[in-house]
């Protein structure tokens, strides 16, 4: 069903003028109780002790961190923009506090951080800093965002993070889909989709919000923030921003969206545009008009959102005890997320905390798969595509902004690109709802790229892989609802479980419950 059209006239009655709220303010996600404090200051060596206390009733949780350790004036870490891969001997760069998305020759930018003030603290230091904030409820810290905020936006003072306590998500031993499936007794689910507004974008948007929510205060004219979407994006956005109080304005492709997706930033009170056209075009206007207007771009064209993004790779070595795995398999879109991980798990081998990185697999559907294809021709010829239709719809995405950013990650890991088609992907994702996940499209997209390298033997039955499952399943509920009614055209469907329809009377019930178990090895 035409889900942007049913909401259309609705939505455009509700929405309130966006250019009207343009008075800065602060968030309000305010978790309630402290359950200890662990000062965080990063210019000390030694991991400081433990403390337990109780905030004073009259103080947030923002006061009590400035009181404790207000570490803004003592920090030296900074970042800065500097083109993406380019010339060691460059010297264009520019301050966060600007408003650039591009380098001067029209190339991407990235964030470069002062990694020799980082390594002034030896890769015991960062471990022992970034685990013993995990958990709490310290302003920032306890995001697994902000936990590691040396390494993402070192020079932000904390009052201006906008958070939702983000990352810190599930690392799931994939046990029974691993032996039944694969053969693999080490296989593991990183939910980044188990999240605020149900997906890893969570992940970039607080630092892409918090930069905003800064600039707004220094005074500089942003206005509004705006994305073009597949509809992860702009439920973060639009999320993140209504908290701080900060205009959203989301172009989704009309039609191309999970109506779960949809409804995201229209209860979030953004500027929702519903457009008769595909991502790409979106992001073509997305890009056009915040050259033009004062809207701040929020794709992951804007390398700040990248900061955040890379800390769920930092937090997959954390959640291994910084043992490092052979195989992490991410789906891939506009490539700006398999770029994140390998920057976070480079950051971590630059800065000692890891001795080496794992290769990355980047996934696409067959149906949207410009990487792939560049991927097969040796890396000779990329195109972009027109993307077809996908039930992997937050990745139908033919012309990728990050492409540049994706190849350099795939070549500085031994990286490798596969794809899966419809019924590939709508398959794994089955299978691994029937051992319990409830996973989404994308995820199956990586679960059938991990079948395929199993398979062909390049990822072995002991190799510890992990697949980074980007979304919530309950997002994608209507693709799971075709797949076991068994009304996919050309799909066999074929681990399908239908409901039963049974008369309401106890023979009725005895009769089909005793054939049900009849058909069940009471192992099973
Ligand atoms: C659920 C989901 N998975 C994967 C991706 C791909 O991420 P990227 O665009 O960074 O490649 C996206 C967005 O594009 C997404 O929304
Ligand atoms: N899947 C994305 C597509 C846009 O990607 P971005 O990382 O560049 O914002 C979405 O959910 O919109």
């Amino acid at each position: 069903m035409a889900a942007t059209h049913l909401l259309r006239s609705s939505l455009f009655l509700q929405n309130p003028n966006p250019n009207t709220t343009l008075k800065p303010h602060h968030h309000t996600f305010k978790p309630t109780t402290i359950k200890s404090t662990i000062s965080s200051e990063p210019n000390t060596p030694t991991p400081p002790p433990i403390s337990k206390h109780r905030r004073p009733a009259d103080e947030s949780i923002r006061q009590e961190a400035h009181r404790r350790h207000d570490n803004s004036s003592k920090n030296t870490f900074s970042a800065k923009y500097v083109p993406f891969n380019s010339d060691p001997n460059s010297e264009e760069s520019y301050s966060l506090d600007e408003v650039v998305y591009r380098s001067r020759s029209g190339g991407l930018l990235d964030v470069q951080h002062d990694i020799e003030a980082l390594k002034e603290f030896d890769g015991a230091y960062w471990k022992s800093l970034f685990d013993s904030r995990v958990g709490k409820t310290t302003w920032p810290y306890g995001s697994g965002v902000w936990s590691k905020k040396e390494w993402v936006l070192p020079e932000i003072d904390s009052d201006d993070i906008v958070s939702a306590f983000e990352g810190n998500s599930n690392m799931f031993w994939a046990e029974r889909f691993g032996k039944q499936f694969l053969g693999m007794n080490d296989l593991w689910v990183k939910h980044c989709g188990i999240s605020h507004t149900g997906s890893f974008k969570d992940l970039g948007m607080t630092v892409l919000v918090s930069q905003v929510n800064r600039l707004r205060k220094m005074g500089k004219p942003v206005y509004g923030v705006g994305c073009a979407s597949t509809g992860d994006t702009s439920a973060a956005l639009s999320a993140y921003c209504a908290s701080a109080g900060i205009p959203s304005i989301v172009f989704l492709p009309a039609n191309k969206i999970s109506m779960a997706q949809l409804v995201q930033p229209i209860a979030n009170g953004a500027f929702v545009l519903s457009l008769d056209t595909d991502f790409d075009g979106c992001m073509q206007l997305v890009r056009e008009v915040t050259a033009e207007l004062p809207i701040y771009l929020a794709n992951s064209l804007n390398s700040l959102r990248l900061e955040g993004q890379k800390t769920a790779a930092i937090e997959i070595l954390q959640q291994f005890d910084w043992e490092v795995p052979d195989w992490v398999i991410v789906p891939g879109g506009n490539l700006g997320n398999i770029y994140a991980f390998y920057k976070g798990f480079h950051m971590c081998k630059e800065l000692g905390l890891v001795d080496r990185i794992p290769r990355l697999v980047c996934a696409q559907a067959a149906n949207a798969n410009p990487l792939y294809l560049y991927y097969k021709s040796g890396w000779k010829d990329f195109s972009s595509v027109k993307a077809k239709t996908t039930f992997a719809s937050a990745i139908q995405i033919g012309d990728p902004v990050s492409i540049d950013r994706a190849v350099y990650a795939l070549k500085n890991c031994d990286g490798i690109v596969e794809e899966a088609t419809e019924e590939e992907l709508m398959d794994a994702m089955a299978q691994a709802d029937s051992t319990g996940m409830f996973i989404c499209p994308h995820t199956g997209v990586a679960l059938t790229a991990l079948h395929k390298l199993r398979k062909s033997g390049v990822i072995s039955p002991t190799e510890r892989t992990v697949v980074v499952s980007t979304a919530h399943g309950l997002k994608f509920t209507q693709s799971k609802i075709d797949y076991h009614s068994k009304v996919i055209p050309d799909m066999a469907c074929s681990l399908a479980n239908l409901p039963v329809n049974v008369k309401a009377d106890f023979g009725s019930v005895m009769d089909v419950l005793k054939k049900y178990l009849e058909s069940k090895d009471s192992r099973q």
